[in-house]
């Protein structure tokens, strides 16, 4: 028996080959001879007698009606989604604006009437091409018209062509009285039940990242509470529970303004978004982060992540004390660095703003300038203040050694590798600074290793083969000419340029002598405390010499000069104790003092102890001659003969307390003799001491 026929027309041929392939797949092409036509191919590919003519959409009717041949009937398809498809529009979060793109005005409606009937609940704007639309949305669905969306959409869910629905296939089978329409039933019937399969594994599958997610969440040490967008609780975790003293009360799915304590609803309600913020609540001090979470641009609820301040510090304690036990960290802050003068404060000033940066900082200066300590200080005025500050001198590693503790090593690197291998200073460094100190003195070798670790910011093992990224700030430090280096050939012009990014110069001490009373005194308040002792002063004169030294060691120098005196001077420091004035200060002053105490004894025996003091603090304010001293000395109501003071003069001359000049060049006071009214001063104030 030849088969009835069923005639497809439509305007484009995306449906008819849709139509088709879906007889196929359902088995209606094993019961009737299907047959595609355009619109535009009727004129010349007439309808078969007794065919059942079925149109894409009521708008063809018009066109088709008078190619229909007699008896023939016509009825419009109905279309759906396919199920398959309209997965891809259930990730879409729902109440979000979505785009419908399709060719036409009319298909675009269609669709969105389409979705509406399916229940997806989404705000559908159509679009065909020439079409207006909101600019604020991101996301197209399609049916199967992708070329059509426009280009600033981040996201396009195409849907694929709607299918010829159930009701269409039955009026086909009633139309021709044929039985086997079960069959069409059954395999759409086939096709739901795989989509429900699929659905159910989705379920199972979101269960159980849920169950892992609220394991994971559990696990973790801060409270958690998430909230919905209309701030209905939809998790919370036990360590929230217990802060929260719920216990036994089920809040999820409850509002949390309701729910929560509620001056702990409005404390919350406060913090801003990806705020840390410390906030008192229930007599304790808590440390609360609040996350907003946004899916494509909508915002879907928060997070509210809350902890105890005190287990928070009790955790940066450990980790501060664990990097101390291995020596990762940097001691000193700008405030441990001293100095007044205009110059250094400029210095000081310029490195508190680089701190702030991550770039790479050079310091230059001579020994003793406090490079290190200033490298400490910008580390911890960085952002990188809680990770490790490792400090690497160049000059006091072997060569040998250098690479494998910089870079490390892996296991069977070399011959005496350790088990395991060994983590080098950069990789320890990671997240913090790493400070080259001596950089003038890294060789060649390592020179062209570190080029490539600043370049690349990436390490490779010694012996390894794997690349490790590091997240490191490099602070270096030189004493010396890196440019007359680079001009000598010993040092790479490349890696200087490469550290040379940021360079703060420290003036030497000899260039900010005004700094040097400040610095005394801040020294000796020092350690006084360390010594448990009363501070003490410097005489005029021992100040006065401290600031004409050169201080070739600068700041250390002078450090090392107080601690010194520290332990030596009782109330107050005079010059002969300077130990950079002489060879061995503590010798020379057991025998000084020994000396000096003879000609006290000398002086005051004769008598004119008194006026011998009074010769030498007038040729302490300058050198002059025996008639001007001796007017000098009137006026301070001492009065000498002119050979009695001839004679004193000859005497302080001989004992090398002052030098006598030639002719009229008078008389000056020698460095023994400054020497030896500081240990005057010194026996007075011992001796006032002991009268009070
Ligand atoms: N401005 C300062 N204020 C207080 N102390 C300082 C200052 N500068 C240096 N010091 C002291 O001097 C000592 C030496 O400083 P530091 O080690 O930082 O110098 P450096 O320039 O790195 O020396 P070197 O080039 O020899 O390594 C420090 O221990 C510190 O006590």
């Amino acid at each position: 028996m030849e088969k009835k026929s069923v005639t497809f027309i439509a305007k484009m041929d995306e449906f008819l080959h849709s139509a088709v392939s879906q007889c196929v797949e359902l088995g209606v092409s094993d019961d009737f001879h299907i047959e595609g036509i355009r619109v535009d191919q009727l004129a010349f590919r007439p309808i078969a007698e007794g065919s059942l003519v079925v149109i894409s959409s009521p708008s063809l009717e018009g066109m088709v009606e008078s190619y229909l041949p007699q008896g023939s009937k016509m009825i419009i398809a109905k279309r759906m989604f396919s199920y398959q498809n309209l997965r891809g529009m259930l990730e879409i979060p729902k109440g979000i604006k979505v785009l419908l793109v399709s060719d036409t005005p009319e298909t675009a409606y269609d669709n969105i009437e389409l979705i509406r009937a399916s229940g997806l609940d989404f705000e559908l704007y159509p679009y065909y091409p020439g079409a207006d639309y909101p600019k604020d949305i991101e996301i197209a669905v399609t049916p199967g018209e992708a070329e059509h969306v426009p280009p600033h959409i981040r996201k396009v869910v195409d849907i694929g062509f709607r299918v010829i629905d159930l009701s269409t296939w039955l009026a086909i089978y009633t139309h021709f009285d044929n039985d086997n329409f079960q069959k069409v039933t059954m395999r759409i019937m086939q096709s739901l039940v795989y989509i429900t399969k699929e659905l159910n594994n989705e379920i199972q599958h979101a269960h159980l990242l849920s169950k892992y997610l609220e394991a994971i969440v559990n696990g973790i040490e801060d409270a958690v509470i998430a909230c919905d967008e209309e701030e209905i609780i939809r998790f919370i975790n036990q360590k929230a529970i217990d802060s929260l003293n719920l216990r036994g009360a089920s809040i999820v799915g409850e509002k949390a303004a309701v729910s929560l304590p509620s001056d702990f609803y409005h404390l919350q309600q406060q913090c801003e978004e990806n705020e840390d913020i410390l906030v008192d609540w229930a007599n304790k001090t808590y440390f609360f982060r609040k996350t907003h979470i946004f899916m494509e641009g909508r915002f879907l609820g928060s997070l509210l992540l809350f902890r105890q301040a005190v287990e928070i510090e009790k955790l940066e304690h450990d980790y501060r004390m664990r990097l101390y036990s291995k020596g990762l960290v940097a001691k000193y802050q700008f405030d441990d660095i001293y100095g007044e003068s205009p110059s250094f404060q400029k210095v000081l000033q310029i490195a508190r703003k680089i701190a702030r940066s991550n770039s790479t900082v050079l310091l230059l200066g001579e020994t003793g300038t406090g490079k290190e300590l200033l490298a400490q200080a910008i580390h911890n005025a960085s952002p990188r203040r809680r990770e490790p500050f490792v400090g690497v001198n160049f000059a006091a590693i072997s060569e040998s050694l250098l690479e494998s503790e910089l870079f490390g090593y892996e296991e069977g690197a070399f011959t005496g590798a350790r088990k395991g291998g060994h983590i080098g200073w950069f990789e320890l460094a990671h997240k913090g600074t790493i400070f080259l100190d001596e950089i003038g003195d890294a060789s060649g070798a390592i020179q062209n290793r570190l080029l490539r670790v600043l370049q690349e910011r990436q390490i490779m093992r010694v012996g390894g083969n794997k690349v490790i990224p590091t997240d490191i700030r490099v602070v270096a430090a030189t004493n010396q000419d890196l440019k007359q280096m680079i001009a000598e050939g010993t040092f790479r012009a490349d890696l200087y340029y490469r550290l040379n990014i940021l360079p703060i110069h420290l003036p030497p001490l000899r260039h900010r002598q005004e700094d040097i009373p400040w610095l005394v005194e801040r020294f000796i308040r020092k350690y006084s405390y360390d010594l448990r002792r009363p501070p003490f002063t410097l005489s005029k004169e021992a100040m006065k010499a401290m600031q004409e030294y050169e201080w070739p060691g600068n700041i250390r120098e002078l450090e090392n000069v107080v601690e010194y005196l520290a332990h030596i001077v009782e109330d107050e420091g005079f010059v002969y104790q300077l130990p950079f004035l002489v060879e061995n200060a503590e010798s020379l002053d057991d025998g000084f003092s020994e000396e000096c105490e003879q000609l006290v004894e000398e002086y005051s025996k004769r008598g004119f102890l008194e006026e011998m003091a009074a010769i030498l603090l007038e040729l302490q304010q300058g050198g002059t001659g025996r008639y001007a001293l001796s007017e000098q000395l009137e006026a301070h109501g001492l009065s000498i003969s002119s050979q009695q003071l001839r004679y004193r003069l000859k005497l302080l001359q001989s004992n090398e307390l002052i030098q006598v000049g030639k002719g009229r060049q008078g008389s000056k006071i020698s460095s023994k003799g400054e020497q030896f009214l500081d240990f005057l001063k010194r026996r007075n104030g011992k001796g006032n001491r002991h009268e009070s």
